[in-house]
């Protein structure tokens, strides 16, 4: 095992400290935006790695302020072919990534360090989760909400697109690695079998991403999309992201039939996605109050990870906080 960081802390250890059911951060991208970065990008909120580095610290920084135990990287759309293409380097790209763990992990240690001269705070120390997104959202038309990968994409094509990005952020040293709004049983699979190739001892979460609150958008039933999720034991952690509120509940429902896993839920705000005119259009849009009174249901109903995804924001994270912790940080 070796040497045992003073401050090494598992996913369990957080839900505990949290009472049971931990916040996850809320939309990382909405926020960047509301601070004014343009992110009409390939890479999406990734291209901030690259030109405004502090503005991303800023993000994790108002995520850990409105109470997340968990802080998601800014690396869900940051790929190596993805920075490739912008003329970056192979070496460059793989700095970046690094980076994306290093600014969530610097604004961590200033946020809790910044808190000893409050020693009767009641926050915990936020755990850093890297984001992989999936091959979809490198793909940036919109298919992480489809599912659609063509007939030409296998599990090997998958697992080449993941494996060096993967390798980069877990030697980063990340606390976890969150797989982020995989739209099918292939890419579950793909996730599955590189932990177990290169031997990953960093806990991960998978989630999936639900249009119709049944199934995964490939059209494939979550009951097969868990079978190989269940038998990996590097997988700590399962549910849904970046899905409309109102699909949350069933969703949980149906998991804790399909799994023993913890489940995570971190819902978007109900708006819908235009992959190709890259701009969300208006639905039912849910506020934090709609918040507030979602997340203790979907306490109740077996969540254990809640937190909220894109459109989301520091407010929607407070409000959730507030009512699963029962206080106002
Ligand atoms: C989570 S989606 C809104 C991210 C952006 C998408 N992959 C795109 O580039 O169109
Ligand atoms: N972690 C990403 C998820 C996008 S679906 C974000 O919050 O921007
Ligand atoms: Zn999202």
């Amino acid at each position: 095992m070796g040497l045992k960081k003073a401050f090494t802390s598992s996913l369990e250890d957080v839900i505990e400290k949290a009472g049971g059911c931990a916040v996850v951060d809320g939309g990382f991208a909405t926020q960047l935006e509301r601070h004014g970065a343009a992110i009409n990008d390939p890479l999406w909120s990734a291209v901030c790695l690259i030109k405004q580095p502090d503005l991303i610290k800023r993000v994790h920084l108002d995520y850990l302020e409105a109470g997340a135990d968990i802080l998601i990287t800014s690396s869900y759309q940051a790929t190596i072919p993805g920075f490739l293409s912008r003329g970056l380097s192979i070496e460059q790209g793989e700095l970046l990534l690094k980076k994306s763990v290093k600014l969530a992990v610097e604004a961590r240690n200033s946020f809790w360090d910044a808190l000893k001269v409050t020693p009767d705070h009641r926050y915990n120390r936020a755990l850093v989760a890297a984001s992989i997104g999936s091959y979809g959202a490198y793909l940036a038309d919109g298919s992480e909400y489809s599912g659609c990968y063509g007939p030409r994409v296998d599990v090997d094509k998958l697992k080449d697109f993941h494996r060096r990005r993967l390798q980069v952020l877990v030697e980063a040293g990340p606390d976890l690695l969150a797989f982020e709004t995989i739209p099918n049983k292939l890419e579950a699979q793909a996730c599955v079998e590189l932990l177990e190739e290169q031997n990953v001892q960093i806990p991960s979460w998978i989630c999936f991403s639900s249009v119709d609150g049944e199934n995964a958008p490939s059209g494939e039933g979550f009951k097969e999309c868990l079978e190989v999720i269940n038998k990996s034991n590097k997988i700590h952690a399962v549910g849904i992201n970046c899905t409309p509120p109102h699909l949350i509940q069933s969703l949980i429902c149906k998991f804790k039939e399909l799994t023993s896993k913890a489940i995570i839920v971190y819902p978007n705000s109900g708006e819908i996605w235009d992959g190709k005119a890259k701009r969300w259009l208006p639905a039912k849009c849910f506020d934090d109050e709609n918040f507030e009174c979602f997340a203790t249901i979907w306490r109740d109903s077996g969540a254990k990870l809640i937190g909220g995804c894109c459109r989301t924001t520091p407010s929607t994270v407070q409000a959730i906080s507030k009512v699963l912790k029962g206080q106002s940080q």
